[in-house]
């Protein structure tokens, strides 16, 4: 066991219950398990995206973003090595003695490192997971002294594995671009000087993963997502934020890519945002690297293009910072109002019980 004065690292953990802050809501709990994968989720590959493809990729990618809002595409061209080394480095990383990764602890706001989250500042429930985090785009605003110095190698995997995916998310941007009936460049043009941000989220072993879940329910705020996942399973996606949930099921080598909340409003919301979220087990530990493509915080959010007659989904043209706030404080007044509702409930039932004589007896015996 890690000594008290450190933080509880999920990892470290022998216990055999769940501590109270990581206990979900009932309704908040998973509903589907970790290995019962679906075959639901289209799977493209991308070659000859460049050629004679590019009209077929083209098509499918749409209804994908229409239906979903979530695909996986194989054939994308990042090194297979590469992809290997990133996975092998990341689980190095998430071995090493807690003071190693604590050395780069991110909590107090600092932009970049080592931290076991939550979903939301703030937020009560804790997510079951580690992660480790690092800004990679625009390559002026990198802070070095926020990359983990080990494992050994790490920064140049990292270096060299971010500038891949940036070319991959500007080959899906260009497509994605024309099936909106745009030129080639348009959303990577509306993201201005596109960021990068690495997430890679470490999800140890469970004890009680019926209660809890890895990462809570949401849309990933930016333009595109690209998620790398080891062969375990666990990222879970939802229609139209609906209540059936479907196990992605994982593709040796494939990323799973989704539309944030910046690439449906640029869309005027042909495009979904998927609503996703991350289960655990407690059979084997899980690993996932989410590559978020955000647009410049100076970025405007606004449908790109409103036919006759359309109207947009966005009241006004905002910030991507804005944009974000707004989300923000939308999920917590839906935190507050959940909770004041679990109150009115709980309290209710109090009422309820106190009614009956019998009842009344018991509580204050
Ligand atoms: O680990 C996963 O499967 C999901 C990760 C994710 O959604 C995120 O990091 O935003
Ligand atoms: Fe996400």
């Amino acid at each position: 066991m890690a000594p008290t004065s450190q933080p509880f690292l999920p990892t470290m953990s022998d216990e055999k219950t769940l501590r109270p802050t990581f206990v979900r809501p009932e309704d908040e709990r998973p509903k589907v398990a970790y290995n019962q994968f679906s075959h639901d989720i289209p799977i493209i590959s991308l070659a000859g995206i460049e050629s004679d493809r590019r009209p077929t990729v083209r098509e499918a990618v749409a209804a994908a973003c229409e239906d979903w809002g979530i695909f996986q595409v194989v054939d994308h061209g990042v090194d297979a090595s590469l992809i290997a080394q990133m996975i092998q480095l990341s689980k190095e990383f998430f071995a090493l003695p807690p003071e190693d990764k604590l050395r780069f602890d991110m909590s107090g706001g600092k932009r970049g490192g080592f931290i076991v989250s939550s979903h939301l500042q703030g937020e009560a429930v804790q997510d079951w997971r580690e992660i480790v985090t690092y800004f990679s785009y625009p390559v002026r605003s990198r802070d070095y002294s926020r990359w983990p110095d080990k494992p050994e190698g790490w920064k140049e995997v990292v270096e060299k594995y971010s500038e891949e995916l940036m070319g991959l998310a500007c080959r899906l941007l260009g497509v994605l671009s024309e099936s909106l009936g745009l030129e080639t460049e348009a959303l990577a043009k509306a993201c201005v000087d596109m960021d990068q941000k690495v997430v890679v989220n470490f999800y140890p072993k469970c004890p009680q993963p019926d209660m809890t879940l890895g990462l809570k329910r949401h849309t990933d705020p930016g333009t595109i997502t690209l998620l790398l996942q080891d062969q375990v399973g666990g990222l879970q996606a939802t229609k139209d934020g609906g209540e059936t949930w479907i196990t992605v099921e994982p593709i040796d080598g494939a990323f799973v890519v989704n539309l944030g909340d910046h690439g449906h409003y640029l869309s005027n919301g042909r495009f979904k945002n998927a609503d996703h979220q991350a289960v655990v087990n407690s059979d084997c530990s899980r690993l996932s690297i989410a590559t978020f493509q955000n647009p410049a915080p100076d970025a405007i959010v606004y449908p790109l293009k409103l036919a006759g007659g359309e109207k947009s989904i966005l009241d006004e043209p905002i910030t991507f910072p804005e944009m974000y706030r707004r989300k923000m404080s939308r999920d917590l007044q839906l935190a507050r109002l959940k909770k004041i509702a679990q109150e009115q409930k709980l309290h209710k039932e109090l009422k309820e019980e106190i009614t009956q004589p019998q009842k009344l007896d018991e509580i204050l015996a």
